[in-house]
């Protein structure tokens, strides 16, 4: 009887408790945000984008709106920001809510669990990002600019020394070479250069195993326990395949920097310093923090290096297709430093159609469309609509930096479109170009000089005209963008000369 009595208790308490819980949060009676009206057992999944996710999802959202849902059953809802305002107000004004990433299965089947990037909001990740803040903030950023500087002369040297098939690998060497520089005061030589050849092989890889967190593996993380040998694991068989490799790219940053230690030829950079500042007196590293040296290290690598790669080519591609812009970013710079001169950072603040140009290669083109998936952790309410808690936040960049509220012919490159009326329309410039609160890029500084000193002392030094076909005709490239973890154009023919005196 008294065991009755407890029972039944327990059961009003639960009922109570559930109907309190319930006012509590009347706004689960909040409607969802709109979005495409979803299929029998797929949900949305055949409305998600594989090509161009950025163009595809900003013409939707002229249908459902700035936050738009989407759903695919066995995941959890994704939110699409489409303004600025909106991925503002909720990734920045709450970003103690939003600052999580959703889980990519396929890139933890690489081996890239721990990288930065894919951190879950925490400890680790808030470690990782101090880290990276000893060498990326802005103050610290001014140190590496001689040595940026240096380095954009050595890509003009060696654009203007070698084929137009090879412009792409000079690009790529300048973005990767900086990025070693900081990490191991390691500087590329040569095309054969060991860094180079991995991050070209492990970018393949990525590249080949499919669409970023839009593979099987990610839809459907349980069939990692599958054999990778069945129809349809082939995302699955890529990255078991290469992990090795990304392995490798973990380790060798530390042994060459406790190579260079042992031989007394290390320089002040990133690695050879916290293997010193978290080494114990005997000398040892606990395992926890030699993975996070690691990580941290692998992610500054490939997030800074394809992203800053990819900018530089979409500027030489635009200064191609836009050649009255070359010349008048040319004549600024002739008519400041003189002709002849090699631009510096002190000059910066003297370039005004240089700063234009330079801001609207980052929105014509976005080199990362999408940025990066924040996640939610807790249910939120937003313009009166309910935000289920672990949904994927994707602000598109691309929608932004697109949205003819602010910028007239979006898509068309138009630098003067910043200047002050008259000679401008006075447009404001993307001012969320490296993502949002508590997750914005680590590198945006570096980023930031390396794009603009690799534009300036490409302009001050050389002339980015057309291709010739065989009947002598200009060869006019389309505009056009691959779009894989990051974007970058696609092959396009042109030939980089000597400035004519
Ligand atoms: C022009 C080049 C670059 C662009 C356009 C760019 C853009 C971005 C964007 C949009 C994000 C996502 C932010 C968010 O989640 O809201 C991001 C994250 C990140 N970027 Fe960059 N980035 C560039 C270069 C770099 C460089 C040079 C480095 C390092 C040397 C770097 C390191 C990172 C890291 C580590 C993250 C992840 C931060 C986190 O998850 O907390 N990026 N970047």
């Amino acid at each position: 009887m008294a065991a009755t009595v407890v029972l039944a208790s327990a059961f009003v308490v639960w009922v109570v408790w559930l109907a309190f819980k319930r006012c509590r949060s009347p706004d689960s009676a909040l409607p969802l945000p709109p979005g495409p009206k979803p299929e029998f057992l797929l949900g949305n999944l055949r409305q998600l984008p594989v090509e161009n996710a950025g163009e595809v999802f900003r013409e939707m959202s002229k249908e459902y709106g700035d936050v738009m849902y989407m759903k695919v059953p066995g995941k959890s809802p994704i939110i699409i920001l489409s303004s600025l305002i909106a991925a503002q107000d909720l990734l920045e004004k709450r970003s103690a809510i939003y600052s999580d990433r959703p889980r990519f299965a396929l890139f933890e089947l690489f081996g890239f669990k721990t990288a930065t990037t894919l951190l879950p909001y925490g400890k680790q990740l808030m470690k990782h990002r101090q880290m990276h803040n000893a060498f990326l903030s802005k103050q610290t950023c001014l140190e590496h600019q001689s040595m940026q500087a240096m380095e954009a002369q050595n890509l003009v040297r060696n654009l203007l020394g070698s084929p137009p098939e090879d412009y792409e690998i000079y690009m790529n060497r300048f973005a990767i070479s900086i990025i070693t520089q900081i990490l191991l005061g390691h500087q590329v030589h040569s095309k054969d250069d060991e860094f180079v050849k991995l991050s070209q092989t492990v970018m393949a890889a990525v590249v080949q195993s499919g669409p970023p967190g839009g593979t099987i593996i990610d839809l459907l993380p349980f069939l990692q326990k599958f054999p990778y040998w069945l129809p349809g694991m082939q995302p699955a068989q890529i990255a078991y395949h290469w992990q090795p490799v990304v392995c490798h790219m973990h380790d060798i940053l530390l042994s060459t920097a406790r190579d260079k230690q042992a031989a007394g030829t290390a320089v002040p950079s990133y690695v050879p310093h916290f293997l010193e500042a978290m080494q114990d007196q005997a000398g040892k590293l606990s395992a926890e923090d030699e993975i996070d040296i690691k990580s941290s290290a692998v992610a500054m690598f490939s997030a800074g290096e394809v992203t800053t790669w990819g900018l530089v080519s979409t500027f030489v591609l635009a200064m191609l297709l836009h050649p009255a812009c070359q010349k008048q970013a040319r004549d600024e710079l002739d008519a400041v430093l003189g002709k002849g001169s090699i631009p510096t950072f002190q000059d910066r603040p003297h370039l005004p159609y240089l700063e234009c140009i330079y801001e609207e290669v980052f929105r014509w083109a976005p080199t990362a469309p999408l940025g990066l998936p924040h996640r939610v952790t807790e249910e939120d309410i937003y313009r009166g609509m309910r935000i289920p808690a672990g949904s994927t936040v994707i602000a598109n960049l691309s929608a932004m930096m697109h949205d003819e509220q602010f910028y007239h012919q979006p898509t068309k490159f138009i630098p003067e479109r910043y200047l002050p009326a008259p000679k401008g329309h006075g447009e404001p410039r993307f001012v969320a170009k490296f993502g949002f609160g508590r997750r914005v890029c680590t590198g945006q500084y570096l980023a930031e000089n390396s794009v603009w000193i690799a534009m300036a002392t490409l302009l001050a030094s050389c002339e980015i005209d057309f291709a010739v076909d065989n009947a002598g005709n200009h060869i006019i490239p389309k505009f056009a963008m691959d779009h894989g973890v990051t974007s970058h154009p696609k092959p396009y023919k042109c030939v980089i000369r000597p400035r004519k005196e």
